[in-house]
């Protein structure tokens, strides 16, 4: 009963924003992420690329986009393997992410939209700062990889 914390308890009533993320693993199963820019939320902070889904697009569908426009790779569907998922209480909304696993893309990640970028191995990943909804995400890519 370890994870019982009284003060956990859900609340309604906070809207529900649905993001899709991706670990991008390389063939040295390093992990690609992504500093968000000054001007966003959580600006400064390290995250898996991605993005929200938007009205109409379906989760993988979403992500190739995002992966597109961010990164200026492209893959596909089959490419994304469903991995895991958080679910975290913001101030203003509930977060739920899918989180996908992806070894094949095309092109290199280049930082199109001025954020930094970095090959991380997941036993590092510690050293950057990341939203409090992703910690347990990392904890979990490394025992993938
Ligand atoms: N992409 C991404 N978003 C995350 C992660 N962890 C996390 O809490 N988020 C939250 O998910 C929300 C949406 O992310 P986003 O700002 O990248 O959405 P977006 O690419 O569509 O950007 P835009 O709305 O400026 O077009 C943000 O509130 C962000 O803080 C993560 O690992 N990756
Ligand atoms: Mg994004």
């Amino acid at each position: 009963m370890n994870c019982f914390d009284p003060n956990s308890t859900p609340e309604p009533g906070k809207p529900v924003l649905l993001v899709v993320a991706v670990a991008l693993v390389d063939v040295d199963g390093r992990v690609l992420l992504a500093q968000r820019p000054e001007g966003k939320s959580l600006a400064g902070l390290w995250e898996f690329p991605g993005g929200k889904v938007h009205e109409g697009e379906s989760p993988e569908y979403a992500l190739v986009r995002e992966l597109r426009e961010e990164l200026g790779i492209e893959t596909a569907g089959s490419c994304l393997a469903p991995f895991t998922f958080a679910s975290h209480s913001y101030e203003s909304f509930h977060l739920l992410m899918p989180l996908y696993v992806c070894r094949v893309w095309e092109g290199t990640p280049r930082p199109l939209e001025g954020q930094k970028l970095a090959w991380a191995r997941p036993n590092d990943m510690g050293q950057y700062p990341m939203p409090p909804a992703d910690k347990p995400l990392v904890a979990m890519l490394r025992d993938l990889l």
